[in-house]
């Protein structure tokens, strides 16, 4: 059955389109979201500026289908394409590695390794996000009488607004994961949608999850390292990555290799993980938060947001906007990790009965709870200002 939402933000036009020596732009209000930025033509520019803003009093209706659905059950929590005996060695493999994320920074060799650890970290966590968290493995700003699940399309498709996302385009999704922000950006934009990511055991995944939902003729998916990625220059009409980028050892290498396979003027949206000026570094509770969010999200060290506008130009980009949409009048995202206290407790339990039975794969436990840690960093995280995965 369809559901009817206020929806929290209203998206307008406006475009900047500057030929030698004639510039003539339009602005609207305040701006709402996160990084846009465009791969910049040689020598002729026409700029697409996309401004969102919260309607004051205008919200409007929208009717929609159901975008957001949990695809797993706990007796079906596999390890990705880890054999069950392997669980518990991979585990602490990748718990050595990332104990000690900025260590990861400072070794060449170890930034090196930091792609095959992510994948690690995918077969063991995707079934468990799945299961506790639905296809979108992302957070999204909350806002009063809007349902998770609508909040999190809604910051989906708000992408698919950004790029400008429509029929006959193609559009690269950096790091799909299942690929549920994929399904809602392709249904909503009805463009086609080619998404990548390291992880084979989610490539199986999303594939079937596309079928599922009837759009398997539009999106796609295929199993590679974002950082090298199977594309020729200049194939994709607009891009964008959602809490994904932040995996990599240096943002600047995904992003030149973002900016490599976009056509010219294309728009790239970015939701990034990044603390906020509020990170300290001689604060010991900072330091800690964020190794918590670290080590338990297998990230080899977060960006500060102050340099992620230098970074996607130093990649060839041109900024157009720049926004951490967590900021308000978003309420708080981490609740809906706060919320779920009592059910992380259930789950749990349920984790080790499932293992006692020989159900689940030894080791199981411990993922389970390094996610129920790093919870509680992220949303220390989101409390104290911190950190932000929506910059
Ligand atoms: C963008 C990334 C992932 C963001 C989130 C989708 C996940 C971050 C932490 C995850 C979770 C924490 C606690 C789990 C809980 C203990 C379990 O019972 C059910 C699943 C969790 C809620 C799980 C769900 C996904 C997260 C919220 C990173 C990796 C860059
Ligand atoms: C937190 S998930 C987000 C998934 C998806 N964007 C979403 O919001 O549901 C991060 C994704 O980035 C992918 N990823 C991380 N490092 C990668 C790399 N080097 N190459 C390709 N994909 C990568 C992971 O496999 C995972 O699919």
């Amino acid at each position: 059955m369809a559901d009817i939402i206020d929806i929290p933000y209203q998206l307008s036009f406006s475009y900047i389109s500057s030929s030698q020596n004639q510039t003539l732009f339009q602005t609207c209000a305040l701006s709402s979201w996160s990084d846009l930025v465009r791969k910049k033509h040689g020598s002729h520019s026409e700029l697409l500026l996309l401004l969102a803003h919260p309607v004051a009093g205008g919200v409007f209706g929208w009717v929609m289908g159901s975008a957001e659905q949990k695809g797993k059950r706990a007796v079906d929590l596999k390890m990705g394409t880890i054999s069950r005996d392997k669980v518990e060695d991979n585990y602490n493999q990748y718990w050595s590695f990332f104990r000690k994320p900025k260590e990861i920074n400072n070794s060449n060799s170890d930034e090196k390794k930091v792609p095959a650890f992510v994948d690690t970290f995918y077969n063991l966590v995707t079934d468990i996000y799945e299961w506790g968290w639905g296809q979108s493995f992302h957070f999204s700003p909350s806002f009063p009488g809007i349902s998770h699940r609508d909040s999190t399309r809604l910051h989906e498709e708000h992408v698919a607004d950004l790029i400008g996302a429509k029929k006959g385009m193609k559009i690269i999704d950096v790091g799909c994961g299942v690929g549920g922000p994929m399904r809602a950006i392709a249904a909503h934009s009805t463009a086609n949608v080619v998404g990548i990511t390291i992880n084979e055991y989610q490539v199986g995944r999303a594939k079937a999850h596309n079928k599922k939902a009837g759009l398997d003729s539009t999106c796609d998916v295929v199993c590679g390292n974002f950082l090298e990625m199977p594309f020729e220059n200049n194939t994709f009409d607009g891009a964008y990555s959602i809490e994904a980028t932040c995996h990599a050892p240096k943002l600047e290498d995904v992003y030149r290799e973002i900016y490599r396979i976009m056509k010219p003027g294309a728009l790239y949206v970015s939701y990034e993980w990044v603390t906020t000026d509020k990170y300290h570094d001689d604060n010991p509770e900072h330091v800690e938060v964020i190794q918590g969010i670290e080590r338990g999200d297998a990230l080899p060290g977060l960006r500060r947001q102050d340099e992620i506008a230098e970074l996607t130009t130093k990649a060839g980009f041109e900024v157009v906007e720049e926004k951490d949409l967590a900021s308000p009048p978003a309420g708080a995202w981490w609740t809906r990790l706060k919320m779920g206290r009592i059910a992380y407790w259930r789950n749990h339990l349920l984790v080790m009965v499932l293992i006692f039975f020989g159900v689940a794969p030894k080791g199981t436990v411990e993922v389970h709870e390094m996610l129920f840690d790093t919870a509680a960093h992220l949303s220390r995280g989101g409390e104290t200002g911190i950190f932000t995965p929506m910059c």
